[in-house]
């Protein structure tokens, strides 16, 4: 804990004890008390708090600060409330994200200051306090918090047309949607369901109450604290050596096949969970495993994927696919994948049958990238 945040955390400490007895503008009183003693402190660091943010952001550069400052966030209602009036806060209504087009017809989040989100609301006839309903998703490069608000009380075609951007389902626009935007919308979805769905305890039946940043939910009567959940999900490319197995549910686009993938039972080891999916789903024991990456799927609700790389032994391929999990499974040859990685955008209805993969932001593209490039390599130092 660096000297900056042991002054914070005891500020804080200090503000939390007091805030049960002040009113909304005492509060506001001692948050400014707070930022002014805190800009002394680092005054002879040279440091300088924006106008209008409690929490020293020009201070927290690198990788290292920002997290820190984002736990500080989670810990400190007080400096999480003055880091939303200065934030990025992006849109949802009923958890479709509001996007907008960007230069290379990709997309992305419409990230709104507080005051433009401010205005709307007022505009629109909705109390402002649902701007402290914002939860807290994450910090950018350049130090800027980052909060998702969903207001699925106001009229979305008139939102999205005071902000000049489109609500549109996750499951659309996912692939459509730059690199960074991705995960940082999956995320802010899958928080805002989790506290849709978890505003009771459910040992009490009493409601639950989350804290500013939104990071977990406390039932008053029990103590119990819920933190946001996420399922574990194993993922694995399975190879010969040579080929590798892929397999397709009856679920999946027309000609779509992907790795093997399967969620975790309770008590599970990573390994462990492996061994049976592959097992149950094509007959088949794993000899090795190799862990390679993991990923947030936000896809049917919040899963943690673990990807790995696995083989078999050569003389062990047969398959024995289980009907009632998978339409077909089958090993492709790295001339096969190299082609299939290659198909770029969807096939439509009436284009003729063709064998593709699952696109970027996957952990299964991933994976079979992956392993193309390492055969070959491997092929091009056999000479
Ligand atoms: N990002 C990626 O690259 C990929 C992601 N996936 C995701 O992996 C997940 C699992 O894939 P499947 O092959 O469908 O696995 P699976 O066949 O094990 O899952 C389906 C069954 O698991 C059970 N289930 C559903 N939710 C559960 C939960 N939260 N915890 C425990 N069990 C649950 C249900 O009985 C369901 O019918 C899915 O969410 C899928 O979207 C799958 C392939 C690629």
């Amino acid at each position: 804990m660096n000297i900056l945040q042991k002054h914070k955390n005891r500020l804080c400490v200090q503000a939390e004890a007091a805030e049960p007895h002040q009113s909304s503008s005492d509060q506001s009183g001692l948050i400014q008390q707070v930022r002014s003693r805190m800009a002394s402190l680092l005054r002879p660091l040279r440091i300088f708090f924006p106008a209008r943010c409690c929490v020293p952001t020009r201070f927290y550069s690198g990788f290292v600060s920002r997290m820190r400052f984002l736990n500080s966030l989670k810990e400190c209602d007080e400096a999480c409330v003055a880091a939303l009036q200065n934030a990025h806060i992006f849109l949802f209504h009923r958890l479709v994200p509001l996007l907008q087009q960007t230069g290379r017809g990709n997309l992305s989040p419409v990230f709104l200051t507080y005051s433009d989100v401010q205005s709307v609301l007022q505009k629109l006839g909705s109390d402002e306090s649902l701007l402290k309903e914002s939860i807290l998703v994450g910090c950018s490069d350049q130090n800027q918090a980052q909060f998702c608000l969903d207001v699925g009380e106001l009229d979305q075609a008139a939102v999205a047309e005071e902000f000049k951007g489109c609500f549109m389902d996750l499951r659309k626009a996912f692939f459509l949607l730059n690199g960074s935007g991705a995960p940082l919308v999956a995320k802010a979805q899958a928080l805002l369901r989790w506290h849709q769905i978890n505003r009771f305890c459910g040992a009490t039946g009493q409601p639950t109450q989350r804290n500013q940043a939104g990071s977990q939910r406390v039932c008053s009567s029990s103590s119990i604290i819920y933190y946001p959940k996420m399922s574990p999900v194993v993922i694995v490319l399975v190879s010969d050596g040579k080929r590798c197995l892929l397999g397709r549910q009856s679920s999946f686009p027309r000609g779509m096949y992907s790795a093997l993938a399967g969620f975790c039972d309770m008590g599970e080891t990573l390994e462990e969970a492996l061994c049976r999916e592959v097992a149950e789903e094509v007959g088949v024991e794993l000899q090795s495993i190799s862990y390679s990456s993991s990923q947030h799927w936000p896809f049917p609700h919040s899963s943690f994927m673990l990807g790995c790389h696995a083989t078999v032994s050569p003389a062990h391929t047969q398959l024995n696919v289980d009907l009632s999990e998978l339409e077909d499974a089958r090993w492709f040859t790295v001339e096969e994948i190299s082609s299939g990685l290659q198909v770029k955008t969807t096939p439509r209805r009436g284009d003729p049958p063709s064998f593709w993969l699952p696109p970027k932001h996957t952990l299964a593209n991933r994976l079979i990238t992956e392993w193309r490039d390492r055969q070959r390599n491997s092929k091009d130092s056999m000479g």
